[in-house]
């Protein structure tokens, strides 16, 4: 299905209800599978975590989590726990080009059985179930922080808890510090100083029985955008928020300001509002190794101000739905932009043009699609392959409808 945004205007003030954080969606799935008594409320309604809850109650031998990559790492640490029982965890073709060996490694050197079916260090993982009796692991913490998340969830199970080592420069921290403050939700012990993480074995029941998951903070970027390029006076309320987040994404309403955006909190709901008009000579320098999941949306709401912008921090997007760097830098010069990329960084020159009724392609990837609609504001443009949105969100073009986007 491909989507056409005519040029639209949108209503001056709009409510959107944004589901569960996907990420806190997907650990709390993997703690309830460990302890049962635990509840959720608000999860995520995306593929994803629907994904990840059929994959923990499925009896099948081959389990297929398509793109989901949290599954996919979560599942792989899961599964190499399960005593006496054999899986097959598989995922869609770009799945099986995201590199999983630092994890299956970590995982094999607790005494983990786990073979590659297909390329050496990539899904499709076959995984024999064992006693992990190891309680010490070193890996490299600079490729996903979704590795180490993953050992972390499972450790408060194994014999002796787990003492981890984190070598070279931690990516993606605040994720890792999400799910350390889940683990302590619920009552089991962490530490987690330079680089050492350590997880107490925990034989109690959890600490609490119901835990509500926050709303998604990477979704509601693309609402931050879209009133970054509306009038001034222009507002939506997101709901359900709060103010101590444990989404390193919540970010977005420091970073925003710089855009004219202003963020108020009133209870479980975040008002943003476009307060002033962005000089032309502003330049946007952010390092996002934090908030990787939002450089597509900066990016394009940078192009949409006619803005430059420098991102760096980016080394993990090249192993992600898609290259995002790559495909950032072609449908924006699509678009009219000028665009250098390198492994890790990218730079977006400023411009006044934006050229009308382009096809942006998403690529497998949700938030390509996400963070283009936003244009929508300034010229007429296609998405193709709109509903690749259902990854992490998907009401997205009925939420843009609400706003007032004009959509076909
Ligand atoms: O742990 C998580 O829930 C996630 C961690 C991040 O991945 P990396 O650590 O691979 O950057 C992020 O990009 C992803 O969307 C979700
Ligand atoms: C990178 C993402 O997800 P995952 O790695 O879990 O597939 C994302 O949602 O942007």
């Amino acid at each position: 299905m491909d989507i056409q945004i005519l040029k639209s205007s949108i209503s001056r003030q709009s409510s959107i209800a944004i589901t569960g954080s996907k990420s806190e969606s997907n650990r709390l799935l993997l703690l309830q599978a460990l302890y049962p008594e635990i509840s959720i409320s608000n999860l995520s309604n995306s593929d994803d975590s629907v994904l990840m809850q059929k994959a923990l109650q499925s009896n099948d031998e081959v389990v297929d989590i398509h793109h989901a990559g949290t599954a996919m790492r979560f599942l792989t640490a899961y599964f190499s726990t399960r005593v006496g029982r054999e899986t097959i965890l598989t995922g869609s073709s770009r799945m099986k080009e995201r590199p999983i060996r630092i994890l299956v490694d970590a995982l094999k050197s607790l005494g983990a059985d786990i073979n590659y079916l297909e390329n050496e260090g990539y899904p499709p993982l076959k995984i024999n179930g064992k006693n992990l009796s190891k309680t010490k692991v070193s890996l490299n913490a600079n490729v996903s922080s979704q590795y180490i998340s993953a050992l972390l969830l499972i450790a408060s199970r194994l014999e002796n808890g787990l003492e981890l080592t984190l070598d070279g420069k931690i990516t993606s921290v605040p994720y890792i510090k999400m799910t350390l403050a889940l683990l302590n939700e619920i009552g089991i012990d962490t530490e987690f100083e330079g680089n050492q993480i350590l997880v107490k074995p925990f034989t109690s029941p959890p600490k609490v029985d119901n835990i509500t998951v926050e709303s998604d903070w990477s979704s509601a970027s693309y609402f931050y955008s879209i009133i970054a390029m509306s009038e001034i006076g222009t507002q939506v309320s997101l709901s359900a928020y709060k103010v101590n987040s444990l989404q390193g994404d919540s970010v977005l309403s420091q970073i925003y300001g710089q855009f004219g955006v202003e963020t108020q909190f009133d209870n479980n709901t975040v008002f943003i509002k476009k307060v002033t008009n962005v000089s032309i000579n502003t330049k946007i320098e952010l390092d996002l190794s934090n908030a990787p999941d939002i450089a597509q949306t900066i990016s394009v709401t940078a192009f949409g101000l006619g803005l430059e912008c420098s991102l760096s921090g980016l080394h993990t997007l090249k192993i992600k739905e898609t290259d995002r760097l790559v495909a950032l830098k072609v449908e924006l010069e699509k678009l009219g932009a000028e665009v250098v990329i390198t492994d890790a960084t990218l730079h977006l020159k400023p411009s006044t043009k934006i050229f009308s009724d382009v096809e942006i392609a998403t690529y497998n990837d949700h938030r390509m699609a996400m963070a283009f609609a936003p244009l929508g504001l300034k010229t007429s443009l296609k998405v193709k392959d709109a509903d690749v949105v259902s990854k992490s969100y998907p009401q997205f073009w009925e939420d843009l409808k609400t706003l007032g986007f004009n959509l076909k």
